[in-house]
């Protein structure tokens, strides 16, 4: 589905990524750790176009990809959702769902309404009017309105309370069991490893540690060394 091999990037003379390696399966959910400002987000930059890999190759079910148009990587089936949201302030839940929707798999407004019926009572308010964790319901929704193949999060429960958070868990857990493939960025690999089935952990732009969700259970040092901040 997903492959990246030794992806390098850097924001003009400052490398951030020095080969960075991570694949995903189909309807696998892998997890992409690490501290703060190892280099997450510029990964998922690099990924889906929106910054230039100095070097490595990004395959997306087989065909390259590498430094692709973001609107190519999104038309060959990744769906992101962003760090920030960056939900539409100025359209309501319901356009917000159908703005950028790719209509002909299986998600569709009345099934993201059934995901979070939240968003149903709230579909003719405004972008800006929503709470941080119904925007990132939102979020999510809009992403799976393009019926991606793979659904990247970037820190897709920052900043919420912890009941929210709990509840965006909840989803991905829902959406694994619905066989979709998910890449998600977070910091809290506890709530990760109930239903994540690989970790891959990076520190300054490189992969230092990578298993399955059995192996990292089974080595706390990993969470100690890479993870605690
Ligand atoms: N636009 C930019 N220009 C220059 N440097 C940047 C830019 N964006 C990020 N960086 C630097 O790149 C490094 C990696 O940042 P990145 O956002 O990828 O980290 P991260 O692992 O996602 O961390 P966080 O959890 O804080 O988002 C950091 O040192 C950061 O300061």
């Amino acid at each position: 589905m997903l492959r990246v091999e030794g992806l390098e990037a850097a924001y003009g003379d400052s490398r951030i990524l020095f080969g960075i390696d991570l694949q995903v399966g189909k309807g696998e959910v892998v997890t992409l750790l690490g501290r703060n400002g190892m280099g997450k987000t510029t990964t998922i930059k690099s990924i889906f176009g929106l910054l230039k890999p100095r070097a490595g190759t990004v395959q997306v079910n087989g065909e390259d990809l590498t430094g692709a148009e973001p609107h190519k990587i999104a038309h060959a089936g990744l769906g992101l959702v962003p760090e920030g949201r960056q939900i539409f302030p100025t359209l309501n839940v319901h356009e917000n769902l159908v703005a950028t929707a790719r209509p002909g798999g299986k998600w569709t407004a009345p099934r993201i309404y059934e995901l979070f019926p939240r968003l149903e009572e709230r579909r003719r308010n405004m972008g800006s009017q929503l709470s941080g964790g119904e925007q990132q319901m939102l979020a999510i929704g809009r992403a799976l309105m393009t019926n991606p193949r793979l659904i990247v999060l970037d820190e897709a429960t920052e900043g919420l309370a912890p009941l929210i958070r709990a509840d965006i868990w909840a989803v991905l857990a829902k959406l694994k069991a619905e066989g979709e493939a998910i890449l998600v960025i977070d910091k809290n690999v506890d709530a990760l490893t109930k239903f994540a089935d690989r970790h891959v952990v990076i520190e300054k732009g490189q992969v230092v540690w990578t298993g399955t969700n059995t192996e990292i259970l089974a080595t706390p040092e990993v969470k100690d060394r890479f993870l605690h901040v």
